[in-house]
């Protein structure tokens, strides 16, 4: 397989202007600025290969959006070497622009408000040098995936969200990149147009074997798009392989599944956490630490037939690293 994005130890500190309050202190930050520094981003490495749809995941403020920057040539990093399909991003050579494509679910379209959607998408055609005939096919293929034709004519000022990011990802893709970075493409999207654009990207991803890297909240994306994923907490990566290793990986507890020759309801509260249970069988959440005992006690103390003992489910792992930061 052949790498299309090699990052090696990339760091990123920014340099932030500390001010205090009040007049004098402004006044005087003006003469001596003071900066405070920080480390979005720590030694981070890894590789995508051709074809891969990734997920990038991680708490608030891990450093996904920065690394975002740094491998789309926004940003130049403060440590480290990157090379996205033999380019140094931050070069911003013509031939590397034309190949990615950089598209924030906050802000899905950079250009002009009071153009009309088939005005901006003539325009990318103008700055991206796309001939005719390669315009009006990649056009039929994103009005027919995005199902832009009601929108073709209307103002980007006019447009809803939803309606915003399917053109923003017409915008982006109609000059065909290789690589796409997509930061937060769902977000804020109801429940018709988050599963409008999931489509989209899989279908895309399939047609094009563009190679796609994804920063989401939402985990049903990523369980959805990716087979792999890449966890960073505070800059730092903590993660680089298959979804499902996930959760043995973070997860502190352990899901035992236990069934018994009888039909009998015993306390199944003394072995774990019960979290279901119906004469014979139950499904019990054990400390990963406390497995080997439990399921000692389980075996000489109960007639056990069966005896399974798994991870947590993904989401609910995924839940707790972004909402208690915790990993
Ligand atoms: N321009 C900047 N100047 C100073 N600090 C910054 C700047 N941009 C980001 N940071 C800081 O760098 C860290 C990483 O931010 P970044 O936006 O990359 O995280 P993130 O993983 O994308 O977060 P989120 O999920 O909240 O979007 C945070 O502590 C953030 O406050």
């Amino acid at each position: 397989m052949v790498s299309v994005i090699n990052i090696q130890d990339i760091s990123m500190i920014y340099k932030a202007p500390v001010r205090e309050a009040g007049l004098r202190a402004a006044l005087g930050s003006l003469v001596h600025r003071k900066y405070r520094e920080i480390q979005a981003v720590r030694d981070i490495s890894f590789e995508l290969e051709a074809g891969e749809v990734v997920g990038f995941i991680g708490p608030n403020g891990a450093g996904k959006t920065t690394t975002m920057k740094i491998l789309s040539g926004i940003l130049h990093p403060t440590g480290g070497t990157v090379n996205v399909l033999g380019f140094t991003p931050w070069h911003r050579e013509t031939s590397f622009l034309k190949n990615i494509a950089f598209i924030r679910g906050s802000q899905p379209i950079g250009g002009p408000n009071e153009l009309t959607v088939l005005d901006s998408l003539r325009f990318q055609q103008l700055i991206y040098e796309i001939s005719e005939t390669a315009f009006h096919k990649g056009l039929a293929l994103l009005v027919e995936m995005l199902k832009l034709e009601p929108l073709l004519k209307r103002q980007i000022r006019a447009l809803s969200l939803g309606e915003r990011m399917r053109c923003g990802l017409a915008l982006a893709l109609i000059y065909q990149p290789r690589i796409l970075f997509l930061d937060e493409p769902t977000l804020g999207l109801d429940v018709t147009a988050v599963s409008m654009i999931r489509r989209f990207i899989t279908d895309y991803s399939q047609q094009t074997k563009a190679t796609i890297l994804l920063t989401s909240h939402y985990m049903a994306d990523v369980e959805e798009l990716c087979k792999r994923v890449v966890l960073i907490d505070h800059g730092t990566l903590r993660y680089d392989g298959g979804l499902e290793g996930l959760s043995t990986s973070f997860s502190t507890s352990r899901i035992l599944t236990v069934t018994i020759a009888e039909k009998v309801t015993p306390k199944w509260n003394m072995y774990g956490e019960v979290i279901e249970a119906e004469p014979g069988k139950a499904t019990l959440c054990v400390q990963r630490e406390q497995v080997a005992t439990v399921s000692a006690r389980l075996l000489s103390e109960l007639p056990v037939v069966d005896l399974a003992i798994g991870g947590i489910p993904l989401e609910q792992v995924i839940d707790q690293i972004y909402q208690e930061g915790r990993i």
